[in-house]
């Protein structure tokens, strides 16, 4: 288990409170027009402008670790299947507009016997990406969507996973649908 500070100064919800006083006492106006340039971290080396916390949730095996991998060099982890201890992250920054956006994404444990320990990371997360496996219906029965919902604001997203293992193909109204109903 791995847990590195997030330099809370570099993210997008630094307070305006924090800008420093000019001489009058007063707050400078802020800039209008394109985007500062990029601040770096104090933490990882990256340069960014604003830095979001996703959270990767789901049973064990759905592919949290493999997606993560994907995402942040291209890599499939094919071969064996080595569960996650605990919970870890890493971080990636994306071009979007011209704005720097770095997201520290949260690979938590599908195991049981880790929930507690993952659940006391998604109070102050941006989004949540709950992972199921098109293939094991029960990894679908097990997404609480209600779950994640302690007032905090947060995005969530369903993501189905091993597409290309099914016969078939989720359409985002079946989805929808199964949200209601369950997976057929
Ligand atoms: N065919 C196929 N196999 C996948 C896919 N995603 C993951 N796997 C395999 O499924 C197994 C589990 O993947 P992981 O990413 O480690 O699963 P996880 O959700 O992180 O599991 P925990 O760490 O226990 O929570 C591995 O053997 C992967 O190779 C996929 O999209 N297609």
């Amino acid at each position: 288990m791995s847990r590195k500070k997030t330099p809370r100064s570099k993210g997008a919800s630094a307070p305006a409170a924090s800008a420093p006083l000019a001489a009058n006492g007063s707050r400078p106006a802020r800039p209008i027009g394109p985007p500062p340039p990029a601040r770096p971290s104090l933490g990882g080396g990256d340069f960014y402008d604003v830095a979001f916390k996703v959270m990767l949730v789901g049973d064990s095996g759905v592919g949290k670790t493999c997606l993560l991998v994907r995402f942040k060099d291209g890599a499939f982890l094919a071969g064996t299947f080595i569960s996650t201890v605990g919970i870890d992250f890493r971080n990636k920054v994306l071009d979007v507009d011209g704005v720097k956006v770095k997201l520290q994404i949260w690979d938590t444990a599908g195991q049981e016997r880790f929930r507690s320990v993952t659940h006391a990371y998604y109070r102050d997360a941006h989004a949540l990406l709950l992972l199921y496996d098109v293939t094991n219906k029960a990894s679908f029965d097990n997404i609480q969507v209600s779950g994640f919902l302690p007032g905090g604001g947060q995005r969530l997203r369903i993501l189905g996973t091993r597409l290309l293992c099914s016969t078939v193909t989720p359409t985002p109204q079946g989805v929808e649908a199964a949200l209601h109903e369950g997976p057929q």
